[in-house]
């Protein structure tokens, strides 16, 4: 059931603003700027409103609606924006439905990752050029989520997240079938020669039992929960089932709570603090959260203006251990999490073993006022802080002359894995392995059953030029499954690195996010198919076993060939955001964007248009 947005009944909320104050009197109703008004209340007016409903001091509050027949993991939020609606009215604001540019993970080709920052750029324009004075944002698939915070941060006007919700659980034959995860698996089965093409779809699209995203915690999950952790949601928003009718209270809540914290002024910069990020990396591991979830928190961390890397990560989240128990970390989905609780009754165990600082969300009231008596009512899915599933499983920032920063996740190393590469009792925790390089995908594709290769089960496989320049766009691609003979013995994943990103769906123990990647000149661009590679968890630190002359041998013969070849750019878009985009490891964002902070109050609204 959702939860009340924490105000009291009856009581007065805080109104830090006058309605002579709001933004969007700027355009509507300014009389020492009248030609202007008239021109900017005409148009808005052709379609029914009245000059009550512009001109009397009501906030208009921007929906920003990501659903379309092209992104259905959000198409929802056209049905749910109608509930959102009545929440606004009701408080006497006035709702601006408007589309921003979509995104749909399964489907955008070279890859959704690109278009994150498109959809950040042009929804800070959105919100800085029109009449908005808050936002509701329509987040669900794995991008929509981040790149409208970040914009949201960019702009900091009051804004609020209203996540569409997983699927419903997937199942076939009376098994659970998760979204994404099941695509790796059916992968391996198909490889195994245990089911074919036909078989292979089915059992693929069981996964996806109705709107929503994925039912995993996959990236689509983990973001939505972060935005819940970091307080840009009401509580408990993340974890609702989209079809479920408590999502539907939720938007009309949502609705409700925006024109409030347009009137008390909570606008980003005061929900997203340092406190807040370290809460959102701590809340990361125990959900057994997404490895893109560094790149977009970072990036949203550096918009609003907080420090925030890869090691903190680590520092903060690493001890971390899982409590929910939803795969592809466990075997639960969507369902199974909200019945047991959601977020909130994760964030009751992490208050109560003292893991989270005060940090104030959307409602106005702290992780800890808002998710006081939430508990796990089952405790086989959302397990308690002293019987985790796993005891540490945060994300380990490792470095050496392969890359400055990769991420590992821990949670999903299995007993197979920890036992073929890490329980070296000569040296635990540490591995060596011939390194087995591809470039790209298609490489990869063409080469892993290549028995000339010769890769064993110690072997281990690495894929580059798939980074933000690379690829272009960083795709997820760096779960890479062993060659079928290996599969068939029962070697199901070999040891990953990459330039590139993995579906948080994705059980496999990579090293992700190498940055710099192989085509700014990173060290995986020096690498070669045979070295000796050895990584060592406790030291955090991967390197390839070769002298420091043949290293700096290698570099300049690097240099001297023109650098890492990559594909020519085959849209506009790929063309500029190569030219301004940074690593992963800084949350792949557009260079010369971070400098804009807080731009609605540092230039106030934009010049006339005529
Ligand atoms: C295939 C599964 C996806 C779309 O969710 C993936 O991108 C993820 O990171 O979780």
């Amino acid at each position: 059931m959702a939860k009340a947005p924490g105000k009291t009944p009856g009581k007065k909320p805080v109104r830090r603003i006058k309605p002579e104050q709001l933004r969007s009197k700027a355009w509507f109703d300014n009389p020492a700027n009248a030609d202007m008004t008239a021109l900017y209340i005409e148009r808005t007016m052709n379609f029914g409103l009245s000059r009550e409903e512009l001109q009397s001091g009501r906030p208009i509050i921007g929906i920003a609606q990501t659903g379309s027949d092209i992104a259905p993991c959000n198409r929802h939020h056209i049905e749910l924006a109608a509930r959102v609606r009545d929440g606004i009215r009701e408080m006497g604001g006035v709702p601006f439905e408007f589309p921003i540019h979509p995104i749909q993970e399964t489907c955008k080709r070279p890859t959704a990752a690109l278009d994150r920052n498109l959809q950040y750029l042009s929804l800070v324009e959105i919100l800085y050029g029109y009449p908005l004075d808050g936002v509701v944002l329509t987040t669900g698939c794995d991008k929509t989520t981040p790149a409208q915070i970040m914009a949201a941060a960019t702009v900091d006007i009051p804004a609020i997240a209203l996540p569409g919700g997983p699927m419903l659980n997937g199942s076939f034959r009376g098994e659970r079938t998760g979204s994404g995860t099941i695509v790796w698996k059916a992968r391996q089965m198909m490889a195994a020669g245990e089911i074919d093409y036909k078989g292979f779809v089915e059992l693929v699209a069981s996964s996806a039992p109705s709107a929503g995203h994925c039912n995993t915690m996959g990236t689509a999950s983990t973001m939505n929960s972060l935005a819940e952790a970091m307080g840009m949601t009401l509580p408990g928003a993340a974890a609702i089932p989209a079809p479920y009718r408590d999502r539907y209270e939720m938007a009309y809540l949502t609705g409700k709570r925006i024109v409030e914290m347009v009137w008390e002024n909570l606008i980003p910069s005061k929900i997203l603090t340092r406190e807040a990020f370290e809460n959102t990396i701590v809340i990361n591991s125990a959900i057994g959260g997404s490895t893109n979830a560094p790149v977009h928190v970072n990036a949203i961390a550096k918009h609003i203006g907080v420090k925030l890397d890869n090691e903190d990560w680590t520092k903060i989240g690493y001890e971390i251990p899982l409590l929910v128990n939803l795969q592809p970390a466990g075997e639960y989905l969507g369902e199974d999490y909200y019945r047991a609780g959601g977020l909130p009754a994760v964030i009751a165990e992490l208050i109560e073993k003292g893991k989270l600082k005060p940090a104030i969300t959307a409602n106005g009231k702290t992780l800890e006022e808002n998710c006081k008596g939430a508990f796990s009512i089952a405790r086989e899915v959302i397990k308690s802080y002293d019987q985790p599933m796993k005891a540490q499983s945060g994300f380990l920032n490792l470095s050496g002359n392969l890359f400055d920063s990769a991420i590992m996740k821990t949670s999903v190393i299995t007993p197979e894995f920890r036992k073929r590469y890490l329980e070296n009792p000569k040296d635990p925790m540490a591995f060596e392995g011939r390194a087995i390089v591809f470039d790209g995908p298609e490489d990869y594709h063409d080469r892993i059953d290549d028995p000339a290769l010769a890769i064993d089960e110690h072997c281990i496989l690495f894929i580059r030029g798939v980074g933000p320049i690379g690829y272009p766009g960083a795709a997820e691609v760096v779960n890479m499954r062993p060659p079928d003979y290996l599969i068939k013995k029962g070697v199901t994943a070999l040891a990953c690195v990459g330039d590139g990103r993995q579906s948080g769906t994705s059980g496999s123990p990579s090293i992700l996010n190498a940055s710099p990647e192989a085509a700014t000149g990173g060290g995986l661009a020096l690498l070669k198919t045979g070295d000796k590679v050895r990584i060592d968890l406790k030291k955090r630190t991967a390197n390839i076993l070769i002298s420091d002359d043949e290293l700096a041998e290698r570099k300049s013969a690097f240099k001297a060939s023109g650098g890492y070849k990559y594909p020519k750019s085959q849209t506009p878009w790929q063309e500029i955001q190569r030219k301004i985009v940074d690593e992963l490891s800084e949350g792949m964002v557009l260079k010369p964007a971070v400098k804009y902070q807080k731009i609605h109050k540092k230039f106030g609204v934009p010049r006339d248009n005529h």
